[in-house]
C-alpha cells in the first residue's frame, strides 16, 4: 500500500474529518458542519432510499468560500438543502451561528433564516413572474416585518447598486430581465436580510457564458466588502479555482478530499480529484 498523502487527513475507516471548524484565531466556525447524512426516500412503490449524503463534515468561516464540488449525484445539492434546512438530516450536526439547527422546529428557525440566504441556479425561477424587482427585494423585510414604509424605499435602491443594476431596472417585472440582471435580484434579495451565509447551488451555471464572470465576480465583491460566508455549490472546477479559498470534492455522497484551492489544485491527493482536474485543463476556456 503507498504511503499516505501529507495533506490526507481522513481517518481510518475513510470518513474524513473536519476541514477549517476553527479560523486561526481560534474562533469557531460559522457554519460547522458534522457527518451529515441525508437519506432521500425514493418515488414510486418499489423506489428504494437514495443515500445522497454520507456522514460529511465540513465547515466555512465569515468571509470566506468553500466550494463543494463533484460529478452530478454526488451529493452537493442535498447537502446544501440539509444545511439549509429545507431537507431534515437523517443524522449528524449542523451548527450555525453558535446554533444546533437539526434541533430546531420551524418557528425557531424562521429566527436564523435572514442569516442563512440561499441563491439557487434558475434565476427567473427564484422569482415571482408578477412582483416587479422593487417589491421582490423588498419581498424578505416585509416577511420579516422590517419593512419601514419611510426608509424602505432608500434600502431597495442600495441593494440594487450593491448588486450592480441600474435604479430604473426597479419597475421591471422578471421577464423583462435577461438572467445575469434575474440573479442580481435574487441575490439582491437575498442580501436584503444581510446573511452571514449564502448558500449558492450553481449559482451562475443557467446563465450565458459571457456574463457568468460578472455575476461571480460580484459575489466575491460582496464577499470582501461585507465579510459574508459562502458555501458554494459547483461541478465547475476552473471557476472554483477562481473564486473559492477552500474546496471539498464529494464523490458518491462521501468528501473525498479538501484542503485550500492552492492545494487541491496544485497537488491533488485522490485520483478521483485528479480525474476532474485533468478534464478541467483539456476544457475550452469559458466551459
Ligand atoms: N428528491 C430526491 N428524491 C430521491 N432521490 C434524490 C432526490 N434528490 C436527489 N436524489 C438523489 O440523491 C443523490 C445525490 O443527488 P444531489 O442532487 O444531491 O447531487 P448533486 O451532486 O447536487 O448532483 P447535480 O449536480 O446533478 O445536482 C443522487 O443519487 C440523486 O439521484
Amino acid at each position: 500500500m503507498s504511503a499516505p498523502h501529507p495533506r490526507d487527513k481522513r481517518t481510518p475507516d475513510g470518513r474524513g474529518v473536519p476541514d477549517g471548524t476553527r479560523a486561526p484565531d481560534g474562533t469557531p466556525a460559522l457554519l460547522d458542519v458534522r457527518e451529515l447524512t441525508v437519506r432521500h426516500t425514493g418515488h414510486g412503490r418499489r423506489a428504494l432510499p437514495v443515500l445522497a449524503v454520507d456522514r460529511v463534515s465540513f465547515a466555512v468561516q465569515p468571509g470566506e468560500t468553500l466550494a463543494l464540488v463533484g460529478e452530478s449525484g454526488s451529493g452537493k445539492t442535498s447537502s446544501a438543502m440539509a444545511v439549509l434546512m429545507l431537507r431534515r438530516p437523517e443524522s449528524g450536526s449542523v451548527r450555525f451561528l453558535g446554533r444546533e439547527l437539526t434541533t430546531l422546529d420551524e418557528p425557531e428557525l424562521r429566527t436564523l433564516r435572514p442569516a442563512l440566504q440561499p441563491v439557487f441556479q434558475d434565476p427567473y425561477g427564484s422569482l415571482s413572474p408578477r412582483l416587479r424587482v422593487r417589491d421582490a427585494i423588498a419581498e424578505p423585510l416585509r416577511v420579516q416585518g422590517r419593512w419601514d414604509p419611510l426608509t424602505g424605499p432608500a434600502r431597495v435602491a442600495e441593494l440594487l447598486e450593491l448588486v450592480g443594476l441600474d435604479a430604473p431596472l426597479a419597475s421591471r417585472l422578471p421577464h423583462e430581465l435577461s438572467g445575469g440582471q434575474c440573479q442580481r435580484v435574487g441575490i439582491a434579495r437575498a442580501l436584503a436580510c444581510e446573511p452571514k451565509l449564502l448558500v449558492l447551488d450553481e449559482p451562475v451555471s443557467a446563465l450565458d457564458p459571457s456574463v457568468r464572470a460578472g455575476v461571480m465576480n460580484l459575489l466575491t465583491e460582496l464577499q470582501k466588502d461585507l465579510g459574508i460566508g459562502q458555501l458554494l455549490i459547483s461541478h465547475d472546477l476552473a471557476l472554483v479555482r477562481h473564486v473559492a479559498h477552500r474546496v471539498a470534492v464529494m464523490r458518491r455522497g462521501r468528501i473525498v478530499e479538501s484542503g485550500t484551492v492552492e492545494e487541491v489544485y496544485a497537488a491533488p491527493a485522490h485520483p478521483y480529484t485528479r480525474e476532474l482536474l485533468s478534464a478541467v485543463s483539456h476544457a475550452p476556456p469559458n466551459s
